[in-house]
């Protein structure tokens, strides 16, 4: 039988299988590292006594935590960012760079951006290559298809240290996206409407492909926007077949392998498409004629609409948790029900993040400005590109000036009013057009309304001041075409930011096939088990107290908000759970507690989280959301489904999260929560039971291998450099059947030494010598 695209590049990078379990141990080609997800991988690895495997094959920036404003006065990390936690997290980065020899784009870097905008920008993103990162949109690289998904830092940790992870083989689901798109939708229109359709739990335990006539016609940047947006359907990653468009888009970048190297990478590249026979777990099938510009409403991604909609209306909802959902999305978002979307008038518009803030994104805002000043009540505007060289070509073509003409504030690149981990954030209360993904409470701000959209309809809104149809929008110049844009040759500039460095040094030519040489022939593992930093406590079995909170779509920004973030430790995180739900402020902005459920007796010490609505933990990659609740006393998680980071993040700490149908939780656990009543989670025996012994669950799923990591409390790292020898076999393979993956970083590195002093930055600072 055929295999489909994701199958073929997680074969290409199977290590090791353990025959005992349905456990892969995988290769990682390419891992970007920011200063948000790092910090306690690297303290992990010192205190191991262990290194960075392949600093070539590792990349790190800083984008969440650094302001936006003007880097021409720059003088030092130290003087530049102001709040102190966020100075901490990116200082921390840069000593650990320096230590590890990791190379770095840092804020005094033309090349300096947001994790996602950058990989691809530089060529390090690579067809067919396994990409991850501590963050949830690195599913963005799928777009060249890469296999390339979110981690926690426990895993930052294993990949630095291993340069492998561990994996079971995800469902395959494809989205054929027939038809042609009409003129004036983009695709952030398209995945906005599919994650509307599916929901946001539609793509759990899935990677998604993309495929059909709308996507193969889309450039490789609004691809890109696609994949971004996988995360938020729910998938373990996005992917679409690389192509003749994604080839032109890479070749000529800095990492982008050169020559012979080239050829040989496009015609393995050539290969990776789903053959026609393969098979998928699950198919979606969308016209793409019928979608209209999209926007969200509520406080998920998938509350989408079309523009011409009006508010959802609660009382016309049967069940009993979608409709406390809306109702509280609605009071959050100050909305009233039957509202035509197009009343809604904005306070702030941001146009910027990893999903929209590459040069098309900023030519089709710019398109709609020129000529057009942004409306009175529109108090303020910014447009935040994805990285300097995307800056600097937009400056270019003088985009920046038609931003300015229109009112926009045109800023340094970051992750900035994405989640606000910077000082760009919006007041309570203010509504914002974001050309971001997430619209979740409190993301862009406490109390902060998000409407997503694309960059053409952001722009449309600061212009007319309230959600707008960018259909009927009238441009200055009359040409509605501009608002969706080609990669043109015009995009080559911008590629061509190559710096004239040095002919990079190609690995050794692959004279001798291993393509057939399997690496099951390795000797057994001989040493028992280290133990590392990162060893968490057995799970055998637990009665406790259960707490019952009876939400759908928990996302991880409000199980911890981002301004809990910023520490450099794993510890300490307890005040900050569920922080938005558990406290408001007085009139000092002091904390006082609320009667959420975990605030109040007996609940305040309960072990056990009892979850009804679906997708517990989805969103957001960072392992603060297990280490908080761990902190709290919680030690079990029990809901219908999970976000699969979240779930994959809870077993590196020692909490079991469980799989339960969702009727079973609210006839028979939900009830004994709510009383006070304590549960038994049993993990050898894999059963629930009430604490007199009935037994609720006889039989819950979970993988042979997460259960005997668990039980036994063991470090998945010392597991994994166990099997050292198939990791250097797998090694010796690649060099030779894909030397075109070889390189990496590693000559981002050299140009940083070398080639810098050509290199116009337009920050008048030499980058530090390391
Ligand atoms: C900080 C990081 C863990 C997080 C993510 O994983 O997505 C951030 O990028 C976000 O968008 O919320
Ligand atoms: S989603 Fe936002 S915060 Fe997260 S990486 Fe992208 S731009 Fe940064």
């Amino acid at each position: 039988m055929g295999k489909t695209l994701y199958d073929k590049v997680f074969d290409a990078h199977v290590v090791h299988k353990d025959p005992k379990n349905d456990s892969y141990l995988i290769y990682i080609d390419r891992h970007i590292i920011h200063e948000v997800t790092s910090p306690q991988a690297f303290e992990g690895l010192v205190n191991a006594g262990r290194k960075v495997r392949r600093p070539d094959c590792t990349l790190a920036t800083v984008d969440h935590n650094i302001p936006t404003d003007s880097r021409k006065e720059f003088q030092s990390t130290q003087t530049f960012i102001k709040e102190e936690n966020s100075k901490i997290q990116v200082v921390t980065l840069e000593q650990n760079v320096k230590a590890h020899k990791v190379p770095f784009l840092g804020m005094t870097e033309a090349r300096q951006g947001i994790v996602h905008v950058i990989g691809p920008e530089q060529g390090f993103t690579l067809p067919g290559t396994t990409v991850v990162c501590g963050d949830s949109h690195t599913s963005t690289h799928g777009a060249f298809g890469c296999l390339a998904f979110g981690i926690g830092t426990s895993e930052v940790e294993h990949v630095l240290a291993t340069q492998t992870i561990i994996q079971a083989k995800s469902k395959n689901m494809r989205i054929m996206v027939n038809g042609k798109l009409q003129p004036g939708i983009t695709s952030k229109d398209l995945i906005l409407h599919i994650i509307g359709v599916i929901g946001t739990a539609g793509g759990t335990g899935c990677v998604m492909e993309f495929a059909g006539e709308a996507i193969r016609d889309l450039s490789v940047e609004a691809r890109m926007s696609i994949c971004n947006m996988s995360i938020e359907a729910g998938a373990r990653a996005g992917m679409i077949a690389p192509d003749e468009k994604c080839f032109e888009y890479l070749k000529g970048r800095p990492l982008a392998p050169k020559g012979e190297e080239w050829k040989k990478g496009v015609a393995f590249w050539k290969t990776l498409y789903s053959d026609d026979d393969a098979k998928f777990d699950e198919e979606i099938i969308i016209n793409a004629p019928d979608i209209v510009p999209t926007v969200t409403w509520g406080t998920s991604p998938q509350d989408a609409l079309p523009i011409t909609a009006s508010v959802p209306d609660p009382s016309k909802i049967e069940d009993p948790i979608k409709k406390s959902g809306m109702e509280r999305a609605l009071e959050y978002m100050g909305l009233v029900a039957n509202t035509p979307l197009q009343d809604l008038k904005l306070d702030k518009i941001f146009i910027g993040s990893c999903t929209n803030s590459r040069i098309e994104d900023l030519r089709a805002a710019a398109a709609v400005l020129k000529g057009h000043k942004i409306a009175d009540n529109i108090v303020r505007a910014m447009v935040v590109p994805g990285s300097g060289l995307v800056k600097r070509q937009a400056e270019r073509e003088g985009l920046d000036q038609i931003f300015i003409a229109s009112g926009f504030e045109w800023r340094e690149a970051g992750c900035s009013m994405c989640l606000g981990m910077n000082p760009d954030i919006l007041s309570p209360n203010e509504r914002c057009a974001s050309t971001s993904n997430r619209n979740f409470e409190g993301r862009q701000g406490p109390k902060g309304r998000t409407h997503l959209m694309s960059p053409a309809m952001a722009a449309a809104a600061a212009i007319t001041g309230h959600l707008t149809d960018i259909r009927s929008f009238e441009y200055k110049d009359g040409d509605i075409a501009k608002v969706s844009v080609e990669t043109k040759s015009e995009d080559k500039p911008l590629q061509n930011e190559v710096y004239d460095h040095n002919e990079p040094t190609q690995p050794r030519d692959a004279s001798v096939s291993l393509a057939d040489d399997e690496v099951n022939d390795i000797p057994k593992r001989t040493s028992d088990v280290t133990t590392s930093s990162a060893a968490v406590q057995p799970f055998t079995a637990l009665t406790g107290l259960a707490a019952p909170l009876d939400k759908a779509n928990v996302d991880t920004d409000a199980i911890i908000p981002k301004q809990f973030l910023k520490t450099i430790k794993r510890t300490g995180l307890k005040s900050g759970l569920f922080y938005e739900w558990r406290f408001t402020q007085d009139s000092k902005g002091k904390d006082v507690s609320t009667d959420f459920v975990l605030n109040v007796a007996p609940w305040d010490r309960s072990e056990v989280l009892v979850v009804t609505g679906d997708n517990f933990g989805c969103g957001s990659s960072r392992e603060h959301a297990p280490w908080a609740l761990k902190d709290f006393g919680i030690k079990s998680i029990i809901a219908p489904s999970f976000g699969d980071i979240f779930y994959n993040n809870c077993f590196k700490n020692g909490i079991l999260p469980i799989r339960v149908d969702q009727k079973v939780i609210t006839d028979h656990i939900f009830p004994i929560a709510k009383d006070g009543g304590k549960i038994t989670v049993d993990l050898p025996a894999q059963t629930i039971a009430d604490e007199y012994g009935n037994v609720i669950v006889e039989h819950f799923e979970i993988e042979s291998f997460r259960k005997h990591c668990l039980v036994n409390g063991l470090d998945d790292i010392g597991l994994t450099l166990q099997l050292e020898d198939y990791i250097t076999k797998y090694e010796a393979v690649r060099k030779d059947k894909y030397s075109f993956w070889e390189g990496g970083s590693a000559l981002l590195n050299k140009n940083l030494f070398d080639i810098r002093s050509p290199l116009d930055t337009t920050f008048h600072v030499v980058h530090t010598e390391w």
